[in-house]
């Protein structure tokens, strides 16, 4: 079974709001995006498509898919206004059997994560890394907090998204014929599921596997980089 990993690098970063682009922002003389190729890399998926925005091909190309060897690395393509988007422009590009859909946001994937997505892929056919949440979570009403929820009943959805390719596929192009902009989509599981009724299987994630979103995030992600065990 041949797999390909997209990794979705075409993001605005609103949320992280530096001057450079969250996924070219420098930690340890390297870009936010070289930490995600590194793992996949390592990995093992057979290839690789990178999705980033029309203006960022030459640079990912020659200043990091070429610079630091990343031979996996297939194609580079341009992605769309939101990540659905993006994520459809990377299927367009997948020849896998398995297709891993990543955001380099998460920049601390480990590749026995990666490794494990796609054996469980094997078994599920649709699979997600998910965390327990540590906090106290309530629904709120404006200014006002509603009804606390039972933690237990819940699970933070983490990257890669692993799906038959097949699967994916269909679901997306099924989804791009209806008023896909109005059910709120932000992640992968969510057009399988409601475009090819296919029960999901949640996998453990990780801790580490955090999301860089805003500018403290970095500091976290800078302390597990340094401690070299993502
Ligand atoms: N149109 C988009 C939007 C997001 N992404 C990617 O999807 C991942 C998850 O998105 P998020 O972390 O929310 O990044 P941004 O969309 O860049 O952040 P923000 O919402 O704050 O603008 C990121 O790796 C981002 O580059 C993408 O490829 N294309
Ligand atoms: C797909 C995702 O990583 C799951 O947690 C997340 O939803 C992507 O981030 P966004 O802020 O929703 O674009």
């Amino acid at each position: 079974m041949k797999s390909t990993a997209i990794i979705l690098a075409a993001g605005s970063g609103k949320r992280f709001s530096s001057d450079k682009k969250k996924q070219f922002v420098e930690l340890f003389e390297k870009p936010l995006l070289y930490y995600s190729l590194k793992a996949f890399s390592e990995s093992k998926v057979d290839e690789i498509i990178v999705v980033t925005s029309k203006d960022d091909i030459d640079f990912v190309r020659e200043d990091i898919v070429k610079k630091y060897e990343f031979f996996k690395v297939k194609d580079i393509v341009s992605g769309g206004n939101e990540r659905y988007d993006s994520v459809y422009s990377g299927l367009k590009a997948v020849s896998g059997d398995i297709c891993l859909i990543h955001d380099c946001a998460r920049a601390m994937i480990n590749v026995e994560l990666i490794n494990r997505c796609i054996d469980e892929t094997l078994k599920y056919r649709a699979v997600v890394p998910v965390v327990a949440p540590k906090d106290t979570i309530r629904l709120r009403d404006g200014e006002f907090g509603g009804e606390t929820i039972d933690r237990s009943t819940l699970c933070i959805i983490q990257t890669p998204q692993c799906f038959y390719t097949e699967l994916i596929k269909s679901a997306f192009e099924k989804m791009y014929k209806t008023d896909y902009k109005s059910l709120g989509i932000t992640d992968d599981a969510m057009v399988v599921e409601k475009f090819n009724d296919t029960k999901v299987r949640l996998i453990e994630g990780d801790y580490k596997n955090i999301k860089v979103t805003t500018p403290e995030d970095i500091v976290i992600a800078k302390m597990f980089l340094d401690a070299g065990n993502c």
